[in-house]
């Protein structure tokens, strides 16, 4: 299967479980890794065909600056479920990393992969 993907999506949001992370706006970084058949935009050269990740990443990116979910647990699932009924995606792999939340570690966070309800 083909993918398209996005790396290192920076974008600031309100996140966190303390009283003092609702007070501050921080950066999380998105990698996303979204399945899709690249064969036919190939073809045709039209990006009317493909998976337009300019598109994805300012849907992406105008959710989370507006969001203000405590854990990236919560926040990842939603991104998730954009991707997968607004741009038709099949399978979506996402990895958000909260960096410098924690002292001495790069980044923190979660990866999570989700696939589209199957059709009848
Ligand atoms: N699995 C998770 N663990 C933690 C989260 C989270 O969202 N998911 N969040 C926090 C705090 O908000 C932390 O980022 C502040 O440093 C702690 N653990």
């Amino acid at each position: 299967m083909d993918h398209v993907f996005i790396e290192g999506l920076e974008i600031e949001a309100v996140i966190g479980i303390y009283d003092w992370e609702r007070e501050i706006r921080q950066p999380l970084v998105f990698d996303l890794e979204m399945a899709f058949d690249n064969a036919v935009p190939a073809a045709s050269d039209a990006i009317e065909h493909t998976l337009d990740y300019a598109a994805v990443c300012a849907r992406i990116t105008a959710f989370v600056a507006e969001s203000r979910f405590g854990l990236v647990e919560t926040l990842a699932e939603r991104v998730a479920a954009i991707v997968i009924e607004e741009f038709g995606v099949r399978r979506v792999a996402l990895k958000l990393t909260k960096p410098g939340a924690i002292r001495n570690a790069r980044g923190v966070g979660v990866r999570i992969v989700r696939e589209a309800a199957a059709r009848p």
